[in-house]
């Protein structure tokens, strides 16, 4: 990957690789009002993609297209090089794209482990034979400490603690970890850090890592720019339902990033 510096709207870093995520000229309205008006983005394997933007640039309506969670009226989807048309969250989770959003989805009441495998509970043989089975906790624990091993997560060691005992900090990395799991192609995390404080912030951000690491791309949304500037490999600027610039925190600063933001630097 080789990084120029480039304001224009088209992404501004070259590939030798095919992008595992690519959306096309995507575009949707809400009656007059139009949240996305046309946008491309390019997600590559090993990187973190953040997306920017003011209040209505059209992040959320993005990512919801890219999610299953709106149907875009106009654009092209491709996974893996090949064309999709989720129709709801469930189509693009089973294809391997797997979102955690702000209001994190996870049950206070089970701990850790289950929290994992919540909706995908593993189940073995019961003492009675093979037509009971039953869950199966001990298995579904040593997994989860695997998968948290891997993913280098050490503040959470004990998979049998109900998340509701866990700081906010351990629960977006539950939250992570689940999406992370399973073989997903791809995590979209929506504001991660912003109901955090700054050592647990800090875990987040190492975990965003972690993940791009271990080959699974991320995309970001967030408006805390120094975070974005910590872990993102490109971030795409959105304003007024389009994408004013694709930038690298190598080829731009933040104070540019917020200029491209708010319109007083054109792209
Ligand atoms: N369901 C909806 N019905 C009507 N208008 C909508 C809907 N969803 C989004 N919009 C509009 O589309 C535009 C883009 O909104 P969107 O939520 O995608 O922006 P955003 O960048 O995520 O903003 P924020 O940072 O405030 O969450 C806004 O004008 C918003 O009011």
């Amino acid at each position: 990957m080789t990084n120029t510096t480039n304001l224009n709207s088209t992404p501004t870093t070259t590939h030798t690789r095919e992008p595992i995520l690519k959306a096309t000229n995507l575009v949707k309205t809400f009656g007059k009002v139009v949240g996305l008006d046309g946008v491309s983005l390019e997600l590559f394997p090993g990187e973190v993609l953040a997306i920017i933007g003011d209040n209505g640039a059209g992040k959320s309506t993005l990512i919801k297209c890219l999610t299953g969670a709106e149907i875009p009226d106009e654009g092209r989807i491709e996974l893996d090089g090949k064309p999709v048309h989720f129709k709801r969250p469930q189509d693009a989770r089973s294809a391997g794209i797997e979102t955690v959003y702000q209001n994190l989805a996870v049950s206070p009441a089970l701990d850790v482990a289950a929290n994992l495998f919540l909706g995908r509970e593993e189940r073995r043989k019961g003492i009675l034979g093979s037509v009971f089975r039953v869950v199966d906790t001990k298995g579904m624990r040593k997994k989860a400490k695997a998968e948290l091993l891997e993913l280098g997560i050490s503040t959470l060691q004990d998979v049998t603690v109900p998340v509701e005992n866990l700081s906010g900090g351990q629960r977006q990395a539950v939250a992570v970890a689940r999406a992370a799991a399973f073989g997903s192609k791809v995590v979209v995390l929506d504001e991660p850090t912003a109901a955090l404080g700054v050592r647990e912030s800090k875990q987040v951000l190492e975990l965003v890592k972690n993940l791009r690491d271990k080959g699974i791309p991320v995309i970001l949304i967030s408006h805390n720019m120094p975070h974005v500037f910590e872990v993102a490999d490109r971030i795409h600027i959105q304003r007024l339902g389009k994408c004013a610039a694709t930038i690298t925190p190598q080829s731009h600063s933040m104070t540019d990033a917020v200029a491209i933001m708010t319109g007083a630097q054109t792209a």
